[in-house]
């Protein structure tokens, strides 16, 4: 006699070594080099919000609705970091990423419609074409080595549409150059970055000289990008769309020092986040054969033979909801700093003028008051209906509020496309130790992802 199904097995990957006692200031600056995440506490992940002095008073906050307010209701009143933004500034300039106020405000209405929907689809083919030569790339790296570092092939796929669509073509690029800048100003800013956040003295030794003399690699190569664009007929991509882009309030269009910032934040904010996603997903499907047949089953469904294309989207579900669980336990921006500028009360708390503000998304992702069973991986999570009960502030993988990621539909769309792609063709499993995850300025797979794949068929 048939039995009820059996339920699906728990599966538990890598999450975070968590801090049980309280940190004396070099422990914090210790831990916080090697893994940002380390400084947050148990406590974290079972509390609404938590307080402290480490220099200055902080703030840890979990709760939705306090999230809510920072990031929503008084944005005004919380602005990013202004430490981080002076050290970004090197790199982005006053950038949409890094501006505030005003100047804020009229770069957001230039570039919103420039992500909209219609002009996103359009962009689709390139990523279509992209996420092809991905798994091709997957097939020969298996030839040769046996093994695929899903990380770096993730890296290279991501970085293949940003080039096709931010700074079209190859021809004017020297695609490793902008590849090792770009990695080496993550390396190092994320570092600089929190130690500064925490409010970390300056005679700690930070590796901001190294920093500047990367980011300015960056800068000159895409300063010749724009150049060359002066004169050549308009492309539907994104770096004609922004050089056209205006405030429909000001009618005020950017100058070509704010298009290369601009473009570069595009960059430096999209290209590894997005690749981040898909590695923790292509890994979590690799240690959960069933989801991973579940949703091979779906992505052959709808494309067949070939890559995924925009018109596929729609029949992605599974697909998409893999993505986002991927982004719950390993959300690429893993947390988030603001200053209060006002006095206010957060969870009945007061918060003063000056206090600094952690949003740690990693812990608001796996919080057992908002989460059952949260470090386990279960795209059933995503599941429309069960989608619907949810705080819109207890799962913020892009943020939320004025400063959402304006990225969000790009990145999605690039990543589903991507993962619909590689499924459909390859068969993955794990290879070697299990990544860790280690966070500066993005969680990253500490040891990379090892995985094996075969055909899928
Ligand atoms: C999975 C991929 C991505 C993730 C997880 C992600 C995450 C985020 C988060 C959390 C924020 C808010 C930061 C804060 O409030 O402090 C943000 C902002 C931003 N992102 Fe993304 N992002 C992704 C992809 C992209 C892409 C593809 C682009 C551009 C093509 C992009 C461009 C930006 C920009 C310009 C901002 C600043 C927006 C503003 O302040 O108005 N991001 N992103």
């Amino acid at each position: 006699m048939d039995g009820p199904a059996p339920a699906p097995p728990r599966i538990e990957p890598p999450r975070v070594a968590v801090a049980t006692r309280p940190l004396t200031i070099m422990e914090t600056v210790r831990k916080a080099r090697r893994n940002v995440l380390e400084i947050v506490p148990a406590l974290a992940y079972r509390q609404p919000m938590l307080s402290g002095v480490t220099v200055k008073r902080w703030h840890m906050v979990m709760d939705p609705g306090a999230l809510e307010r920072v990031l929503k209701d008084r944005v005004e009143s919380y602005p990013k970091s202004p430490v981080t933004k002076r050290l970004l500034k090197p790199a982005i300039g006053d950038s949409l990423f890094n501006a505030e106020g005003a100047h804020w405000r009229w770069q957001r209405r230039a570039a919103a419609p420039v992500f909209a929907h219609r002009h996103l689809v359009a962009l689709a083919p390139v990523m279509t074409a992209a996420a092809a030569r991905s798994a091709r790339r997957i097939g020969d790296e298996m030839s040769a080595r046996g093994r695929i570092d899903a990380y770096e092939q993730m890296i290279a796929a991501t970085f293949d549409v940003i080039c096709d669509v931010a700074l079209s073509g190859r021809e004017t690029l020297d695609r490793d150059a902008v590849s090792t800048a770009i990695s080496s100003y993550m390396e190092t800013v994320g570092r600089v970055s929190l130690l500064d956040v925490l409010s970390v003295p300056t005679w700690v030794p930070r590796p901001a000289t190294v920093f500047r003399r990367k980011s300015s690699d960056l800068r000159p190569l895409m300063d010749r990008v724009i150049a060359a664009r002066a004169d050549a007929p308009p492309r539907e991509d994104l770096m004609d769309l922004m050089r056209f882009a205006e405030d429909p309030e000001s009618g005020r269009k950017m100058t070509p020092a704010e298009l290369r910032d601009n473009m570069l934040a595009f960059i430096v904010a999209g290209h590894e986040t997005t690749a981040l996603a898909l590695s923790w997903a292509l890994y979590l499907l690799a240690i959960d054969p069933a989801a991973q047949e579940r949703a091979r089953t779906e992505a052959r469904a709808a494309l067949g033979d070939g890559p995924a294309e925009a018109a596929h989207l729609p029949a992605l579900t599974y697909v998409g909801q893999v993505l986002e669980e991927a982004m719950r336990l390993y959300p690429p921006a893993a947390f988030l700093a603001r200053i209060a500028l006002d006095d206010d009360r957060l969870c009945g708390r007061p918060i003063a003028a000056g206090d600094i503000l952690m949003l740690p998304i990693y812990a608001l992702h796996r919080h057992h008051m908002l989460w059952d069973d949260p470090d386990a991986f279960d795209p059933d999570r995503f599941a429309p209906e069960a989608a619907k009960s949810r705080h819109r502030y207890q799962y913020l993988p892009f943020g939320a509020g004025p400063r959402i990621c304006i990225g969000m539909g790009f990145a999605l769309m690039e990543a589903k496309l991507i993962l619909a792609t590689l499924l459909a063709k390859w068969r993955f499993a794990p290879d070697g130790p299990a990544p860790e995850p280690a966070m500066n300025l993005t969680l990253r797979p500490r040891g990379g992802v090892g995985l094996r794949a075969a055909a899928g068929v």
